[in-house]
């Protein structure tokens, strides 16, 4: 009997549903698809198995694992579904290394499609399966999270797995249906070219921390040639500060992105999410001196009003700012929660709503 055909009919139904049991939209379309008459092969003839849980957090037209779906080149999988595979997932405990070639050739590669900023909604626990990895140090070259080392989309993550494990091959045929795609092995052709020659996954973390020690070092050199070279090509040092502070009113990711870019002694944890520096400090006091005015004698001018009567006016614009800073609420991987202020899943701002994680 051909492979899937005991299936009960409630069974394949729930195939067609996402992690939270939803019906998946591609259910719609793979049946039209289907009824007229077009060939979908399992995998969309890939050469092994692809999967995901889909947690449908994401926007589907920008979602990568959608997409792969949309191709018929991933199987979705329903919560309490085990995969023998290896599971690229933020679960993960050691990285996915050479060694795995075997697990990945005989079973394939899965992944978790959820949002970043809603990992603890994700029942871990009943998902995966005994070969559940994360991934050592690369940078992410989609739209979302361009520049960011870690937080790789679901296409980039599988892409990854296959180019550590020694198959670039499958991860060109997957990351060609992307505009993008391609642009992430580039930047990260040196790296994986490390990781390749690693066995196991202790030798691909050593590699990882001491291509980790060398961007830091070249890092920091820049930044002492920087500041020597800075103060005869900079010109106007002013106008640098300016460009500064706009920065830190973008939002978070495209914040992340411009300090990633950089070249600036940004420090990620393992799931890309950005660890606070010692000097952070010093930088709001840099900040609140680039805001300072001087008139043209060199006389600090004083930003405080008086009234008529000689009694001090509060600046209301800096009372709200202190207001909003005080509401400031981080969730449980260090996001700024921010009231009234919601963002899709580009980071686009979508206006007046109560609270949300950004
Ligand atoms: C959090 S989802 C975000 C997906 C995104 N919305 C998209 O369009 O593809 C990305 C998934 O890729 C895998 N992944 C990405 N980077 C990873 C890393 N550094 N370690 C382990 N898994 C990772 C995980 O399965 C993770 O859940």
């Amino acid at each position: 009997m051909a492979k899937g055909k005991n299936k009960t009919s409630e069974e394949s139904t729930n195939r067609t549903r996402t992690s939270n049991g939803h019906k998946s939209k591609q259910h719609h379309i793979r049946k039209g698809r289907q009824e007229a008459g077009a060939a979908t092969t399992k995998n969309g003839n890939f050469p092994v198995k692809l999967a995901m849980w889909d947690f449908d957090h994401c926007d589907p037209k920008r979602c990568s694992g959608k997409k792969l779906e949309r191709l018929g080149l991933i199987k979705n999988m329903r919560v309490g579904q085990k995969f023998q595979g290896v599971v690229v997932s933020p679960n993960g405990k050691g990285v996915v290394c050479p060694n795995d070639l075997e697990i990945v050739e005989s079973n394939g590669a899965a992944v978790v499609e959820c949002s970043w900023a809603r990992l603890d909604e994700v029942p871990f626990n009943k998902i995966g399966g005994k070969n559940e990895r994360l991934l050592p140090y690369l940078v992410a070259a989609n739209p979302v999270n361009y520049g960011r080392p870690w937080r790789l989309n679901c296409v980039e993550a599988l892409a990854a797995c296959f180019a550590i494990v020694g198959h670039i091959d499958w991860a060109e045929m997957l990351l060609e249906n992307f505009s993008w795609g391609l642009t992430f092995l580039k930047i990260n052709e040196e790296l994986i070219q490390v990781y390749q020659k690693c066995t196991d996954s202790e030798s691909v973390t050593e590699a990882q921390e001491n291509w980790l020690k060398k961007i830091e070092e070249e890092a920091k050199e820049r930044k002492e040639r920087g500041q020597d070279e800075d103060i005869w090509m900079m010109g106007n040092v002013n106008k640098k500060d300016r460009i500064d502070s706009e920065t830190d009113e973008d939002t978070d990711d495209e914040e992340n992105e411009v300090l990633a870019r950089s070249g600036r002694n940004v420090k990620y944890d393992s799931l890309g999410n950005i660890i606070p520096e010692d000097d952070d400090e010093d930088e709001d006091e840099d900040e609140d001196e680039s805001s300072e005015e001087y008139d043209n004698l060199g006389n600090r001018i004083e930003k405080v009003k008086y009234d008529s009567l000689g009694n001090l006016i509060e600046d209301e614009e800096e009372e709200s700012e202190d207001e909003e800073s005080e509401e400031e609420v981080y969730d449980s991987l260090g996001n700024l929660v921010k009231p009234n202020v919601q963002y899709d899943s580009l980071g686009n701002v979508i206006e007046n709503v109560s609270k949300m994680t950004v």
